[in-house]
């Protein structure tokens, strides 16, 4: 293994095993699997790119420093070369972390100082400018994450945000240096470093930023962001020669198909109203869930009622709704509460037949695969940016799309199905 990611979510690494399976236009990717978990045994011999998807993001920040040395130390033990810790590209994340406890702790397992942390993923509209967040034309705090039920965003200065959470300062290198090339940026961390900055806020703004990133980083042992800057580094591995560049190939699975949904993003809910005006849709309401009246198995009778209707299962209130029952109930008893009803009904499922599901969520998703008991996932084509198919190659396959809240087309979910089972 070459590259090892550490993501601290499961769509989220998803989302960069996509980009690295993926690589640049006309030069080929890394041969990527995706990890369920910290695995308990070696990774096979032509795994070229290991992500292991935690569900860090939102947990204490000690336990989530712990999980990451835990898989870093796997990673190392497969022979990787170079390291990537990936978060959201929206930066998820509270005063009290958890992505600068767990940067700094990295940076310091490696003995490294002027790390990289850029969340940019232009192609769904996040760039970074001056140390700031943009999501599209909104900086971070007015594009709706200001409403994030679990990490509300209220701050765009990511200098700010992160030094709230850092022990040691934050350093930033900005748009005109990145844009010199990759030799100005490579010189700008290494006086980064210098100063004592272990993590240091990177602009960028395009595509072609991110893959500068990618070629001042070769050889580089740490970055940390969201999948953009993931772009250019296997690039960085095939000009080597290390890599095959080889792709996957992918036929599609049949079977009846299901689609939960945790997400109360505003791109999720989108898509459910979509979804919700040609097939068959369950919301299931906090307070019934938490009351006991809306069980498992209510959920898992109205899928099986429509195995090849593209059912859709959903939790989501407006943002208004959310925090009026976060209030009266409490945010981890709901997410907990939520997430266990999911994990159940997939799992049930699965055990029921079910072949092709999709996720929408970050946390969801975790919640879902853990309860599945997938330990690695084969990255297939790619569906939405940011979102490829994921699949299992065992006797009786499972074919996944873990969906970012905020990413894909409105139409996501039919076409995510659809790609499941090998369509266009
Ligand atoms: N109606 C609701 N009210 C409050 N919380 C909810 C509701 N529905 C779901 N939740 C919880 O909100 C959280 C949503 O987080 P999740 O990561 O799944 O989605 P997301 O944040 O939109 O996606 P991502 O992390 O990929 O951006 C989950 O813990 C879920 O259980
Ligand atoms: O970076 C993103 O936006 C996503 O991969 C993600 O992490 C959302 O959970």
């Amino acid at each position: 293994m070459l590259l090892g990611v550490i993501a601290d979510d499961f769509t989220g690494a998803s989302d960069i095993a996509n980009t690295l399976a993926k690589g640049l236009p006309g030069q080929g990717g890394l041969r990527t699997t995706q990890y369920l978990g910290i695995p308990d045994r070696p990774a096979s011999a032509e795994v070229e790119a290991g992500v292991i998807a935690l569900k860090s993001r939102s947990i204490p920040a000690g336990e989530a420093v712990a999980q990451s040395l835990a898989a870093l130390s796997w990673l190392r033990a497969q022979g990787c070369r170079q390291f990537v810790f990936k978060y959201c590209s929206t930066f998820d994340s509270t005063p009290a972390g958890n992505i600068g406890p767990v940067g700094e702790a990295l940076a310091q397992a490696l003995g490294v100082k002027g790390v990289i942390a850029c969340p940019a993923f232009p192609t769904v509209g996040r760039t970074v400018y001056r140390g700031h967040l943009f999501v599209h034309d909104r900086l971070l705090s007015e594009s709706g994450l200001e409403n994030h039920p679990l990490n509300p965003m209220t701050d765009p200065d990511l200098r700010r945000w992160l030094a709230r959470q850092c022990q040691t300062p934050v350093g930033a290198v900005t748009w005109p240096t990145v844009h010199a090339g990759s030799d100005g940026l490579r010189a700008a961390l290494i006086e980064a470093a210098a100063r004592g900055e272990t993590l240091v806020i990177v602009d960028a703004l395009s595509d072609d930023d991110l893959v500068t990133i990618g070629r001042a980083c070769d050889g580089v042992p740490l970055l940390t962001g969201g999948s953009g800057i993931a772009l250019g580094l296997a690039a960085n591995f095939l000009r080597a020669g290390a890599a095959s560049g080889g792709g996957v190939n992918f036929a599609g699975i049949d079977g009846p198909e299901a689609i939960l949904a945790g997400s109360c993003s505003g791109a999720t809910r989108g898509q459910i109203e979509v979804h919700a005006a040609s097939h068959p849709v369950l919301h299931v309401g906090v307070e019934d869930v938490l009351a006991g009246r809306t069980r498992a198995l209510d959920v898992v009778d109205f899928i099986c009622a429509h195995p090849s209707e593209a059912p859709l299962v959903y939790s989501a209130g407006g943002p208004e709704e959310v925090a009026a029952l976060q209030q009266k109930h409490g945010r981890e008893q709901i997410a907990e509460a939520i997430e266990n009803l999911f994990a159940t009904v997939a799992r049930t499922l699965v055990a029921f037949g079910i072949r092709r599901l999709v996720v929408a969520g970050g946390e969801t998703s975790g919640a879902v695969v853990s309860a599945l008991k997938l330990d690695a996932l084969t990255i297939g084509p790619e569906i939405d940016p940011g979102v490829p198919v994921l699949f299992t190659a065992t006797d009786r396959p499972v074919a996944l799309a873990l969906k970012s809240g905020n990413f894909g087309a409105p139409d996501f979910f039919a076409k995510a199905l659809r790609r499941l089972g090998g369509s266009a």
